[in-house]
Formats: C-alpha cells, sequence, structure tokens
C-alpha cells in the first residue's frame, strides 16, 4: 500500500524538526580523536565532556531501498585548539550515495575528500544547498560565532562508514581560525589511503 505524505517543518534556530522519527546528540566527551591538539581536547573534555556539540533530528520513514532519510544537524559554535567543532564525518558505507546539505542558519563549510586523497571546501550559510556527489568523505563544521543550522537528505540505504577516516589519520585537511576567518591547513598525521583501502571502498558500490 502506499505511506502517507507527511509535512515537517524546521525551525532554523533550533533545528527542530516536526515529525521527526529520532534524534541523537553528540557530545564533547563523544568526539575524541578527531581534532589536531589531543592535549587540548582532553583538557576541554575533561572539564565539559557533557557538553553537546550537535544534535541530529531526522525522520526515517521506511527502511526500503529508494526511500529516503532526512532531517536537520545543529552545532555549537566552539574550537578545540583552534580548530573548529565539526562533525565526525564518514563516507557512507555504500560509498556511492550521495546527500544534500541546506543551510538554515549560521556559517560554517563542508569538508569533502574523495577515496584517493583530493579535496573540497564548500561554504554553506542560509538559503545555500550543496550537492556531496556519491564517493566524497563529508564532515562539516561550524566556522561561525552563532550555532550552525542545517538540512540533509540522503538514500535510506546508504549506511555511514567512521573508520574510513580513523583508518587514514583524519581528513587531509583541517579547519581552524585565523583572525575572524577560517583557513584550511594540511593535518600533518594524515596517510593516504592505500590502493586495497581505495579498493575496498568501491567495493561497496552497487
Ligand atoms: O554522522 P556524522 O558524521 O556524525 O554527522 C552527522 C550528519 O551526517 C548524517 O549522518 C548524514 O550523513 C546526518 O545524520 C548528520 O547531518
Ligand atoms: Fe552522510
Amino acid at each position: 500500500m502506499h505511506q502517507i505524505p507527511t509535512t515537517h517543518r524546521i525551525d532554523p534556530s533550533t533545528g527542530s524538526m516536526s515529525n521527526a522519527t529520532g534524534h541523537y546528540e553528540k557530545r564533547l566527551k563523544d568526539l575524541a580523536g578527531i581534532y589536531g591538539n589531543a592535549q587540548a581536547f582532553e583538557h576541554a573534555a575533561s572539564g565539559a565532556g557533557d557538553r553537546i556539540v550537535y544534535t541530529v533530528h531526522e525522520a526515517r520513514p521506511t527502511a526500503t531501498q529508494g526511500d529516503l532519510i532526512f532531517g536537520t544537524t545543529f552545532m555549537e559554535p566552539g574550537q578545540i585548539g583552534g580548530e573548529y567543532f565539526m562533525t565526525r564525518g564518514h563516507i557512507h558505507a555504500r560509498a556511492n550515495r550521495p546527500e544534500t546539505y541546506y543551510g538554515e542558519s549560521g556559517q560554517g563549510v563542508m569538508l569533502l575528500e574523495t577515496p584517493e586523497g583530493e579535496t573540497k571546501i564548500m561554504e554553506i550559510s542560509p538559503k545555500v544547498l550543496i550537492y556531496v556527489p556519491p564517493l566524497w568523505i563529508h564532515r562539516s563544521v561550524n566556522t561561525g560565532d552563532t550555532p550552525l543550522v542545517m538540512s540533509f537528505c540522503y538514500p535510506s540505504d546508504s549506511g555511514q562508514d567512521y573508520g574510513v577516516i580513523a583508518r587514514s589519520g583524519g581528513m587531509a585537511k583541517r579547519i581552524v581560525a585565523n583572525g575572524d576567518d577560517w583557513s584550511a591547513i594540511d593535518n600533518t598525521s594524515y596517510r593516504p589511503r592505500d590502493a586495497d583501502e581505495i579498493a575496498r571502498i568501491y567495493s561497496t558500490t552497487d
């Protein structure tokens, strides 16, 4: 039988979305290992490990292939050792699944990377839509001093692979504060993916 069409009202300032089917929070203590300055992270997490960095509200109508997952990400402003608050980042477990992000409020960047190590950095702000094509690792970063709120949409069978970033020592670039602006610097811990790892990523596509 047909599913019932639904309407969802998004609050651009809080990221709340009506008729969501779930939500989760990521706290500082959940985000160990993603920042370049481990000491600054330990210092911040020991004082405020329960602090919420980002909250995701989402709707997953069904898990059927061809359906969608959509919702919002609300991310607080902040920095750890000069590096801005960011999501964990991932490639889709089925790596050729794409995604869109739409700016609701605040300022940020999407940090994008191919398995082979090419980087793209796209600014996001209200009314800007970013298309993340199949096969791009993606992470969002709040470069502003107010919350960054974005809505997103991706195929329901995408899944998330977080290990792809951990195995390469992070993403190739880090987004850091530079006066009143942001800049991208090289991640000195980054190890480019070898041929086996790249082949493994491509083997998840169908
Ligand atoms: O899953 P991460 O990398 O922590 O980032 C959260 C964001 O990514 C998504 O998983 C979508 O790909 C959303 O739930 C949310 O916008
Ligand atoms: Fe994603």
